[in-house]
């Protein structure tokens, strides 16, 4: 067997790809080349290696997503179904090696394949296995990304480890009558076995939030919240007062038992697939991103629980981004005693790793490397000062070249918060913080001193502009600081490096950081209101200069809103419905949900909040978390599950609240069976379904021949037919996994709404396929039509809500079917 790899003339498909191009780049970098050669990277023996991997495309890997009933079953199909297949492939004569699972990866949950993707997806036999892969990649049982790239979701699915098998126990217990009052589940899944936790994803970037989304979204947690703030004054977030506390009581910031710092990097661990790398690598890139990157771990281990965690971790391999931020950062929240490295070596041990660096150089803009560990020594020596900073085990890092496993390079760091932290304040002489132990810091200072002989702030940050290339996120990052903090009267940071006002530090000193000042909205002399978070991790502002903000009592929509200001992103209000609401007690009663399911969670978003058209439900802890902080300034740009949608429906005594694919694995458990008919081969028996919606459970018959994996779909019957409430992807998938069946799907409703004659003898071209639909004579009906057609679009909007961020090309085309 071989593997395909780039190059001779293999891996094109016929015209001009990607891939063709790919090959014929220059992949050199004499800087990059000569930084990353020398001896402290990567050992002399190994280095022919890491560069012929660094200049090789990545294999293609994908992950099953863990907390998933049937994403099991996926694997399954993999092993039983496609991989016999791939294996007795054969491509221009030799057999083609098929996927397996990455060595290091538990449960065999990630796979690779050194198959260029091409090749996947222009030659006939793979057609099958692609059509699979984009299948299950729609529906969230498959993810695509690199390996260790899609941290967000593997974190969310964690969250819901474990949660399915215990709410199913709970629900079993509560229908047999033989549960307690008090909510029921082990520990984390003790909210009547469903999660407590909760994941906030942040990006200061207000599109890369909206991203965020798209890709969590096909997880469909109600314990997802993302915002959108700059992580390094990223607000203190309110909690509501304790339950049964008798008088005054301070107020309550959440503080958090895990962190993940994937900061902002130059990225040149990413070079096997940002081929720009090769082209732009520069090492000032780096030095103009250490600044931001200590500041969000900083603020992230200011955010975190005692004995809580923080991992940091980067896609880059200079040292400037990773062991001197970790460094910095340790130092600057008080050193060892507060926070410490944790050794990882006995965690996945089949992950190949290279110790973190103790020493390194740094190359600046000229491509002249500094060494400044014997400056660092020498003046450690001349001022007395005992080893006490090299006592962080900086090894304790780990750096991954892509070498070690094919993949690409990146830097992982886990650090603990040992004791409450009072963060310093950054030197004062340099915009990089100068730890005594980072040469980058040494570095800086001293290109510092030798370009400025005033004091001046400002000038030593201009001055420096000559040493490092500005990158554009630091400096827009700059620019809006500048602006926030123009408009409370602060200095920016970079001027405030210069300030020293011994009250105000002693002040900041004092400061217990449980009660940490919660975040103030200004506004800007351009008119948008930002947020400014409490700002432990920088100068404090000198005191008498920021007044108090009041947080605004404006509506954010609704009478008096000012609308939407073009750029400001205003999200809509997030309000939780009464339990006792009119519209919840028939929607229990509809669909003989559980007494026990809470009725404290659902929520609109609209300013009147009245269930208008969709109503969604949040775990408890982001309800407290969304109440107690409205209209604080917080950028809550996502949270919730769309649970019910209203739905026109032709006859009185109908439940209007169709209830949502993504809700229903919510409240499935809690829906009591009683309702339930056993229909057997579902057939002509149709017809006796009841109008609205019905949830239809289709369960495994345990014959070899027959299903293996349960489903819970939800159905809308109306006047004349049934429709299969699913979108489109997941009917796609199904319909492969069952039948091996890979049919386009079309939207016979919306199609027949663009054809002036829906009998199909004019209009468009394209083949209608005829779906299994049970549908009965009078489509003419208008009402109906109407409610047809507004299923339809309600899915359309759905599945196009889910495919803005797909990349052209990417996947496949997808059009959303109601049956
Ligand atoms: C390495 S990426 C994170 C990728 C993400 N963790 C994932 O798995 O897809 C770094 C992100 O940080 C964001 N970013 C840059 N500066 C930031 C800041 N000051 N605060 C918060 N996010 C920032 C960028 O927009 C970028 O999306």
């Amino acid at each position: 067997m071989v593997p395909f790899n780039r190059g001779g003339g293999r891996g094109g498909g016929g015209g001009r790809s990607r891939d063709n191009w790919a090959d014929n780049l220059n992949k050199g970098n004499e800087k990059l080349e000569r930084y990353y050669n020398e001896p402290e990277f990567v050992p002399e023996e190994e280095r022919e290696e890491f560069w012929a991997a660094l200049k090789r495309d990545l294999p293609n890997s994908f992950r099953f997503t863990g907390s998933r009933g049937h994403a099991l079953a996926v694997q399954e199909r993999l092993k039983d179904f496609y991989i016999p297949k791939i294996t007795s492939i054969q491509y221009e004569g030799e057999f083609v090696e098929p996927p397996r699972p990455v060595s290091w990866y538990p449960d065999q949950l990630a796979w690779q394949m050194t198959t260029p993707k091409n090749v996947i997806r222009r030659h006939a036999p793979f057609a099958s296995f692609q059509k699979f892969l984009v299948a299950e990649t729609e529906v969230g049982n498959i993810s695509r990304q690199e390996v260790v790239r899609s941290k967000s979701c593997q974190l969310m699915e964690m969250v819901h480890a474990g949660e399915e098998e215990s709410i199913r126990e709970v629900a079993e217990q509560a229908k047999a009558g033989t549960i307690g009052a008090e909510p029921q589940g082990p520990e984390g899944l003790n909210d009547d076995g469903r999660t407590t936790g909760l994941l906030i994803a942040n990006d200061s970037d207000y599109k890369r939030s909206h991203l965020l989304i798209h890709q969590m979204k096909r997880l469909s947690s109600p314990n997802l919240i993302v915002t959108n703030h700059d992580a390094t004054m990223y607000p203190s977030i309110k909690l509501p007062p304790l339950p049964n506390v008798e008088g005054p009581q301070k107020t309550r910031y959440l503080k958090f038992d895990r962190i993940l710092a994937d900061v902002p990097c130059s990225g040149d661990g990413t070079a096997r697939k940002n081929y720009n790398v090769w082209k732009d690598w520069n090492p000032s890139n780096a030095l103009g991103l250490h600044l931001t990157q200590a500041r969000i771990l900083v603020r992230a281990l200011q955010m975190l629980k005692v004995g809580g965690r923080v991992v940091y971790s980067t896609c880059s391999m200079n040292p400037v981004e990773n062991e001197s931020v970790i460094a910095s950062a340790i130092q600057r929240c008080g050193g060892a005693q507060n926070v410490k490295i944790v050794d990882c070596s006995q965690e996945l041990p089949g992950l190949k790793r290279a110790a973190g660096l103790k020493t390194w150089k740094v190359m600046d803009r000229e491509g002249r490397i500094w060494s400044s560990w014997k400056e660092v020594e020498e003046h450690k020596e001349s001022q007395g000062i005992e080893g006490l900073e090299l006592t962080f085990p900086l090894e304790r890092c780990m750096r991954i070249y892509p070498h070690q496993q094919d993949t690409g390079g990146f830097f992982i760091t886990v650090l603990e918060k040992t004791s409450e932290i009072r963060a310093k304040p950054e030197d004062n002489s340099s915009v990089i913080p100068r730890a005594p132990v980072t040469p980058v810091a040494n570095l800086t200072a001293e290109l510092d001193a030798r370009k400025n002989s005033n004091d001046d702030p400002q000038a030593k940050l201009s001055s420096l502009d000559n040493v490092v290339v500005p990158d554009p996120e630091v400096q827009a990052e700059l620019a809006k600081n500048q602006s926030v903090a123009e408009a409370t009267n602060q200095p920016p940071y970079s001027a405030t490096l210069g300030a020293s006002d011994a009250t105000a530090n002693a002040k900041r000193d004092n400061q217990d950081f449980e009660e940490e000042v919660p975040a103030k909205r200004v506004k800007l002399d351009s008119g948008i209101e930002a947020l400014v978070g409490d700002r432990p991790v920088h100068d404090p502002v000198p005191a008498g200069q920021v007044e108090n903000v009041a947080a605004p009592t404006k509506p954010t929509s609704g009478p008096g809103y000012p609308g939407k200001k073009k750029g400001s992103h205003q999200e809509d209000p997030y309000k939780y419905l009464d339990p006792n609401h009119e519209e919840l007690a028939p929607i229990f009663d509809f669909y003989q949900l559980s007494e026990r399911f809470p009725r404290d969670r659902f929520m609109v978003r609209n300013a009147d909040g009245a269930p208008h058209k969709t109503i969604y439900y949040t775990s408890a802890l982001a309800r407290d978390i969304l109440t107690q902080n409205e209209g604080s300034g917080m950028k809550f740009v996502h949270c919730g599950v769309k649970m019910f949608v209203k739905q026109d429906a032709q006859r009185e005594n109908v439940c209007r609240w169709r209830i949502q694919t993504d809700g229903l694995k919510i409240t499935e458990p809690w829906v009591n069976d009683d309702g339930w008919k056993n229909l057997g081969e579902i057939g002509a028996r149709v017809k006796d379904i009841p109008m609205g919606c019905s949830i239809l459970r289709v369960e495994p018959n345990g014959k070899e021949d027959g299903l293996n994996e349960r489903m819970v779909l939800p159905l809308w019957r109306s006047l004349h037919s049934l429709n299969l409430m699913l979108p489109k992807e997941e009917r796609r998938a199904m319909l492969l996994r069952i039948f091996n069946d890979d049919t386009p799907l079309v939207n016979a409703t919306l199609k027949n709404q663009n054809k002036p004659d829906a009998s199909g003898t004019s209009g468009t071209d394209t083949p209608m396929q005829e779906t299994p639909a049970i549908s009965t004579a009078g489509a003419d009906n208008a009402a109906l039509k109407n409610e047809d057609t507004q299923l339809a679009e309600d899915e359309q909007a759905f599945v196009e809500s889910r495919e803005s961020f797909v990349k052209i090309g990417d996947e496949e085309d997808t059009f959303n079917t109601t049956v």
